[in-house]
């Protein structure tokens, strides 16, 4: 493999899942922070919390998480993680990103930023996450965090000629250090911008920190609220913690790589679609290969999947790029991979009857996409050398 991973699958692997349109539904905003911007505002730092050189010696000392701005063919410098580091490891370098993302101009900034590159990366329809920051050294309140990054959205459709795209819903954010009062804080704004776009809870952070029950009160709110809940579990090894969060039945479930056998057979009967994201999992040692990636395993039984990018910041990656890292590890054919993709809308936290049309909207495209390429001895779409 290269270093830039790109040899994992071919070129025209990635071309055809970046025509795909796609959805997004586990993307953490402050992790898919641009390389550059990240680079940039950590210039901006003067007379911050945090000065420059300080922000220089914290990179130095996650060096185990390895910093390498390498160009790549088609993009702009790029950063990506050392061949060997761990999820704890990780979570240091997200105390950096929030370390030099602390202002409500750099939340705007971040929103707009991550939207234009989803839209560029044909997502349709994306559940974007965050989690609602207090810094009152900034001024900064959950609420008006959730407000910078309403404007970041605000932004977005004002400037792109792609607007209609692409469709975005927030999902709030516990993380697993927060008290059991601070995660109730963030369940009653969600639940108060519930008609704002905000569509659900999320519970993530460390998985070695916190304790299932802390938090669990919250999630209950949201749901009795009737918000959509989502939880990150079994990243890993922790069985307890996994049955109970299984027991409570989130609406989705996010990594699930840790299990045993009595885990997958509960996961499986649960039906309870999963959000996977294979680079993540992959760079932070969670699963041990592509290829050992549990991916193939559930989907080959029918149980519902959803590929995502969870940090495209941090994992140097993109939903296309996912798409066509399962293709190649798992040999997925294109109208396995168009499956994959529409199957997504039925995953998301839409009434129905959004549901639906989302669904309509991208089968339209892929319509379009088919007939563009008809006249093609190679069909994009089937796999085959041409298609009937
Ligand atoms: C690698 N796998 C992961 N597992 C668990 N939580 C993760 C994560 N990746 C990201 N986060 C969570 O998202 C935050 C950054 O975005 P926001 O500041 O909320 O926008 C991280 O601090 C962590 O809490």
């Amino acid at each position: 493999m290269g270093a830039d991973g790109t040899s994992l699958f071919t070129p025209e692997q990635l071309a055809f899942c970046q025509a795909l349109p796609k959805i997004e539904l586990h993307a953490h905003l402050n992790g898919s922070i641009r390389p550059s911007t990240m680079e940039e505002l950590s210039q901006q730092l003067d007379g911050a919390p945090i000065s420059l050189p300080e922000l220089q010696r914290l990179i130095r000392q996650t060096t185990m998480i390895g910093f390498h701005f390498l160009p790549l063919p088609s993009a702009s410098p790029t950063l990506l993680l050392a061949a060997s580091r761990t999820l704890g490891e990780c979570f240091k370098l997200f105390d950096v990103i929030h370390r030099i993302t602390t202002t409500h101009e750099a939340i705007q900034r971040i929103t707009r930023e991550v939207l234009e590159d989803m839209a560029a990366d044909n997502v349709v329809y994306a559940e974007l996450r965050t989690t609602p920051k207090a810094r009152p050294e900034q001024g900064m309140t959950k609420e008006s965090y959730l407000d910078a990054v309403f404007r970041g959205i605000a932004d977005y459709y004002a400037s792109s000629r792609r607007a209609a795209d692409i469709q975005v819903r927030l999902l709030l954010s516990i993380d697993r250090r927060q008290s059991a009062e601070e995660a109730m804080d963030t369940a009653r704004l969600a639940v108060q911008l519930k008609d704002e776009g905000v569509a659900g809870l999320d519970l993530s952070g460390n998985p070695s920190v916190g304790q299932w029950g802390t938090w669990r009160p919250a999630l209950d709110y949201a749901r009795q609220h009737g918000l959509k809940v989502t939880v990150h579990a079994g990243e890993v090894w922790n069985p307890e913690e996994t049955a109970a969060i299984l027991a409570w039945r989130p609406d989705r479930i996010g990594h699930m790589c840790c299990l045993d056998e009595t885990l997958e057979k509960q996961l499986l009967d649960s039906y309870i679609p999963l959000e996977l994201c294979l680079s993540s999992n992959v760079c932070t040692e969670s699963v041990p290969s592509y290829a050992a990636h549990h991916f193939s395993a559930f989907h080959a039984t029918g149980h519902p999947v959803v590929l995502c990018t969870d940090d495209t910041g941090v994992f140097a990656t993109s939903l296309s790029r996912e798409y066509a890292l399962a293709a190649a590890a798992f040999g997925l054919s294109n109208e396995q991979l168009t499956q994959l993709a529409l199957a997504a809308a039925d995953y998301t936290f839409l009434e129905p009857g959004e549901q639906r049309a989302l669904r309509e909207r991208m089968e339209a495209a892929v319509e379009v996409e088919r007939i563009d390429n008809s006249s093609s001895p190679f069909c994009l779409f089937c796999s085959k050398d041409s298609c009937s």
